[in-house]
C-alpha cells in the first residue's frame, strides 16, 4: 500500500505532514507514504488580512479539490484552519494527541517578562480572537495587523519594531521556535485567551469511502484529544463562527467529565461574552452546540 499524503508547503505544514508520515510507518512498516506539495489561494495571497480574504478555508480548497480527484489520499490539515461544514465526500480520520493548544507571547527586544510590556506596547496579530481577548487584560496594548507564515511574522515583528507577536504554541513548538533563547515566549493560560477551536489539533483528512486507509490511520487515535475536537469544533459550528469574529473554546477534560469554555463576540467588537459549560465526555457534540446556542442567545 502506498498512500499519497497532501501538504502545504510552509514548513510548518511540512513538518506535520512528516511527523504523521513517521507515525505511519513506525505502526505499518509494510505502508510506505509519497509526499506532494500543494500551494493554496491562501499561500499565494499575502498581503490580504485574513478575515478578509471570504469566509471558508482559503487554505484548504486546492488540496480538498486533489483529494476528491485521487491526485492525493492524505492531506494533513491544521485542524483549526478547517471550517465547521464539511466538504462532501471528504472525512476525518484518526484524531492524532494534541501539541500545545495555547496561544504564546513572543517578545521582541530580549524581554522577559510580560511586565517587561511598556503601557500602549504595540502587540502583532491579526486575529480578532487574540486581540479582543488580549485587551480584557491589557487595554492599553495597541494590536497591529500581520500575515504569512510563522517565520514570516517573527521577521516582520522584528523588522516593524513590534514589541511582541502572538502564535500558537503549537506551531512554535512543531518548529522548534518556543524555546529559542533570541526571543522568550510566554505561553498564555487557556482560561486568559481562549484558543481557536481544536488549535494544536492536526485533521487527517481522507476521502469518505477510503475505509483501508482509515483502519491504518487508526494507530494515531487519541481519545482525550478527539473529545476535545468534538466539543470545541461543535462551538464552531453552533456559533457559525469563522476568523471573520473573536470566537474561541477550549474543552477541559477531567475523568468523563468536561467542561467547555467558549467566548464569542461581534465583528465590531462592541461585545465579548465568555461562558462555560459542563457534561459528560460522550456529549462533547451537544455540550459544544448548546454552549453555542446559549452563547448566542445569552447575556453574559
Ligand atoms: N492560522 C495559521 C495556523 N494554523 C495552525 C497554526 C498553528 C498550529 C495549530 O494551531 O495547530 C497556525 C499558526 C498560528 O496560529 O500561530
Amino acid at each position: 500500500m502506498i498512500i499519497k499524503v497532501g501538504s502545504r508547503g510552509s514548513n510548518l505544514a511540512m513538518t506535520q505532514t512528516k511527523w504523521v508520515m513517521a507515525e505511519i510507518k513506525k505502526h505499518h512498516p509494510e505502508v510506505d507514504c509519497s509526499l506532494h506539495i500543494i500551494k493554496t489561494t491562501g499561500d499565494r495571497i499575502q498581503d490580504v488580512s485574513l478575515d478578509k480574504l471570504g469566509e471558508k478555508g482559503v487554505f484548504v480548497k486546492e488540496i480538498e479539490e486533489a483529494l476528491l480527484d485521487g491526485r492525493i489520499d492524505l492531506a494533513v490539515h491544521s485542524m483549526k484552519d478547517m471550517p465547521g461544514q464539511t466538504t462532501p465526500g471528504l472525512r476525518f480520520s484518526a484524531v492524532p494527541k494534541r501539541e500545545d493548544p495555547r496561544d504564546g507571547l513572543v517578545l521582541n527586544f530580549g524581554r522577559k517578562s510580560l511586565e517587561e510590556l511598556p503601557l500602549g506596547a504595540r502587540v502583532a496579530t491579526g486575529s480578532k480572537r487574540r486581540g479582543a481577548q488580549l485587551l480584557i487584560h491589557r487595554p492599553d496594548l495597541q494590536l497591529e495587523p500581520i500575515r504569512g507564515n510563522v517565520e514570516t511574522r517573527i521577521r516582520k515583528m522584528k523588522e516593524q519594531g513590534f514589541d511582541a507577536l502572538v502564535l500558537a504554541m503549537a506551531g512554535l513548538n512543531r518548529l522548534g521556535l518556543a524555546g529559542d533563547l533570541e526571543h522568550v515566549v510566554l505561553p498564555l493560560d487557556v482560561h486568559l485567551v481562549i484558543p481557536s477551536p481544536a488549535q494544536g489539533i492536526l485533521g487527517l483528512q481522507i476521502r469518505d469511502e477510503d475505509y483501508k486507509l482509515h483502519e491504518v490511520l487508526m494507530c494515531l487515535e487519541e481519545k482525550t484529544a478527539r473529545i476535545q475536537m468534538e466539543a470545541e469544533r461543535a462551538f464552531l459550528v453552533g456559533t457559525n463562527g469563522g476568523c471573520h469574529i473573536p470566537m474561541g473554546a477550549y474543552c477541559h477534560l477531567e475523568g468523563d467529565r468536561i467542561r467547555l469554555e467558549g467566548v464569542f463576540g461581534d465583528v465590531k467588537g462592541t461585545y465579548l461574552n465568555r461562558m462555560e459549560m459542563e457534561g459528560t465526555a460522550k456529549d462533547a457534540k451537544m455540550v459544544g452546540l448548546a454552549l453555542a446556542k446559549q452563547i448566542k442567545g445569552g447575556t453574559a
